[in-house]
């Protein structure tokens, strides 16, 4: 068995729930999810349009309330937490990559990635460093005083990689990263994106409709009714 296979797992749902009320209606979009995810470990989350991958990531990053079931992180009881602990918890082990980059538009593309390692307490020059090299890793070392709006798509989108990374997170939370892209260019991105997560040592937990992409992973977990299958 691999080291991974050993250690703890970086996330671990029992039983997870959520239901959404609306209009008197209620729906159960997760109807008791497990899963384990092992460090290092790349893990794809398909599912239809509505049955609840975003929910689901929603849970796992730490986003929103009003989950039922055991959400741990890091062998730590997220659901157990106050509000400011469960933040400092997802500071220190997570990472996040959406659709849409949601970077600061008033800052290039170096300074997106030093902010979240400040906030996290490195030094300037540290973080710097750091955001230097992940930028360059995602071939993007002549682009690093591009603010957003001078960036292409993908340039875009490997910006909010490296800045995901950037704090080293156990495990990285990806909704649809490549989804506003265009088939070749999210190929590619994907591709670089994978490869630095591997290089880092993270985990991945990567909600995608792209059946093919998902092949690319190390593990394929699919949401059907509400549970994983
Ligand atoms: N805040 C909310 N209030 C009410 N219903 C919600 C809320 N958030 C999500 N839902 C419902 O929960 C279901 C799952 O939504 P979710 O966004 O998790 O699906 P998804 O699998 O990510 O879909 P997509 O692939 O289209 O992004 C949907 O039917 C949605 O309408």
């Amino acid at each position: 068995m691999s080291d991974a296979a050993n250690s703890a797992p970086v996330v671990r749902l029992d039983n997870l729930r959520r239901s959404f009320t609306q209009g008197g209606v209620t729906i159960d979009v997760l109807r008791g999810v497990n899963l384990e995810i092992r460090p290092g470990e790349i893990v794809a989350l398909l599912g239809p349009s509505g049955s609840g991958k975003s929910t689901m990531l929603q849970a796992v990053g730490l986003l929103e309330g009003g989950f039922e079931g055991l959400i741990e992180i890091a062998g730590i009881n997220a659901s157990a937490l106050s509000g400011d602990a469960r933040t400092t918890l997802r500071r220190d082990h997570l990472g996040f990559v959406y659709q849409f980059h949601h970077l600061l538009p008033d800052f290039n593309a170096t300074e997106n990635v030093v902010l979240p390692q400040m906030v996290a307490g490195r030094t300037a020059a540290d973080a710097k460093a750091r955001a230097e090299e992940l930028l360059a890793a995602l071939g993007l070392g002549h682009r690093l005083d591009h603010r957003p709006n001078q960036l292409s798509g993908g340039e875009q989108q490997r910006v909010a990689v490296a800045r995901a990374l950037a704090n080293r997170p156990a495990l990285v939370l990806a909704d649809e990263p490549t989804g506003n892209l265009d088939e070749a260019t999210a190929d590619r991105v994907l591709e670089e994106f994978l490869k630095l997560v591997r290089g880092e040592g993270s985990a991945a937990l990567i909600a995608t409709h792209n059946e093919r992409l998902a092949l690319r992973m190390d593990r394929v977990v699919r949401l059907h009714e509400g549970v994983l299958v």
